[in-house]
């Protein structure tokens, strides 16, 4: 609410102007995380700490992208024949039906953002669609939620792809990824268990849900500089789900483990946390790996970290096998989308064939460099059976020497994300 009132006038216009240009851009394929990037940073220089008020505007018209389509065609039923009028509708209308900014504000400030497309003449349309849209508000977003695709937000092949796959979940799934993801913290294993670090935050004034002795769920997200003892490494974000992958992997001190694809780092610092254990992060994308190193530098701890494709160990492999590998591969991403709601629209159906294959090539390869008792996981931020559950049975018909000690595919709400894991053994 209070950025709503700070960022009233010509700064608002501003702001929508930079929602729409995202939207376009990841219309284009870009993902939010860039776009906004990029936007924030014109932002800064010519409205300072408006940033914040832009990600909740291109967060929003993301996460509700499809009921507010349906609702502009509701009001408009054919296209405009200006795309960028369009979009600035589109976040006008998520000002208006989701967020508290004053109606009289979003209606102005959109006709002046319209003003500089097509030499204004959509300035009157742009007034009269969000005035018909105030009057009409609650009708609207009654329809808008009894019109199937509308309702979920979500494309319509991804919608039928879950039907079939949680015939029961399906639409608890759809709902979870259309919320706001919780914060997550992980305490630092080797200073103090998660009730103690409760008990800092609730000095600072910050509320909580211990989870287990190290994961604690915030009752609102803040930034992390408000986290006490965060720069000192006591405590990290990172979703419940993620926190699982450390603890599957059944770690004990002197071990050689393989974090096959491991930036931006979450689990490897948890791994490390746990264990002493001697750890090679892998990445094959040497910036992201530079995240990597941040993260446990500030957390104190340490790895050997080495950018190579983890399906090509003749590039990165010393020859003495690894007890442990955690291969969190690349997929879809689907498990995540309510924080990252651009997936959603910038996957493709075709998209999974491929990335089946790339993950079946990765776990071949990694598998050869796993010693002989030693245990593999497999992980994913995805809720879509081809990447899991699939994965594992076509990778178990390819390695006779493999066995799976067991499968979890964990599906989003409201304590944590969606992930899928499965321990592989070798003989
Ligand atoms: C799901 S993310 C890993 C998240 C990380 N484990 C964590 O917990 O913070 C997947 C990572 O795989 C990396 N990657 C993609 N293809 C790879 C390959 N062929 N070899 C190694 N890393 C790869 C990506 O750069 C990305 O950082």
């Amino acid at each position: 609410m209070r950025r709503w009132l700070v960022f009233f006038g010509s700064c608002m216009s501003s702001i929508q102007q930079h929602a729409a240009d995202i939207l376009a851009a990841v219309e284009d394929g870009r993902t939010l995380t860039d776009a906004l990037a990029d936007a924030q940073q014109r932002l800064a220089t010519e409205h300072a700490g408006s940033r914040g008020a832009l990600q909740d505007i291109a967060y929003g018209v993301l996460r509700y992208r499809s009921e507010l389509l349906w609702m502009l065609r509701h009001l408009v039923p054919r296209a405009l024949p200006e795309p960028a009028v369009e979009r600035l509708l589109l976040v006008a209308l998520y000002q208006l039906v989701h967020t508290r900014a004053a109606a009289y504000a979003v209606v102005n400030e959109t006709v002046n953002a319209a003003a500089h497309h097509a030499g204004g003449r959509f300035k009157g349309l742009v007034n009269g669609v969000l005035r018909n849209a105030l009057r009409q508000k609650e009708t609207l977003a009654e329809a808008a939620h009894n019109d199937p695709l509308a309702r979920w937000n979500h494309p319509q092949w991804w919608v039928d792809r879950l039907r079939v796959a949680y015939p029961q979940d399906w639409q608890t799934v759809l709902a979870a990824g259309n919320t706001h993801p919780p914060m997550t913290l992980r305490v630092n294993h080797r200073h103090e268990a998660a009730a103690d670090y409760a008990a800092r935050l609730a000095q600072a004034g910050l509320e909580c849900t211990v989870l287990d002795g190290q994961a604690l769920m915030l009752a609102r997200p803040v930034p992390v500089k408000e986290l006490p003892g965060f720069a000192d490494g006591l405590v990290s974000v990172q979703d419940w789900g993620a926190q699982q992958a450390a603890h599957r992997l059944q770690l004990a001190d002197g071990q050689r483990v393989l974090d096959a694809c491991a930036a931006p780092g979450g689990k490897t610092g948890h791994m490390l946390e746990l264990a002493d254990i001697e750890l090679t992060a892998l990445d094959i994308d040497a910036a992201r790996l530079e995240r990597v190193r941040e993260n446990l530098n500030r957390l104190g701890l340490s790895a050997l970290t080495v950018a190579a494709d983890a399906a090509r160990p003749d590039s990165f492999w010393d020859g003495r096998p690894y007890d442990r590998i955690l291969a969190d591969v690349p997929c879809s991403a689907s498990g995540v989308v309510r924080r990252h709601p651009d997936i959603k629209w910038l996957r493709r159906p075709e998209d999974f064939a491929l990335l089946a294959r790339q993950q079946a090539a990765m776990v071949d390869a990694l598998w050869g460099l796993l010693a002989s008792g030693g245990k593999m996981l497999y992980a994913t931020c995805s809720i879509f059976p081809e990447e899991n559950r699939r994965q594992l049975d076509s990778f178990l018909s390819r390695h006779a020497d493999a066995t799976c000690e067991g499968d979890e595919q964990l599906l989003p709400g409201p304590r944590h994300d969606g992930f899928y894991y499965a321990l592989l053994a070798k003989a």
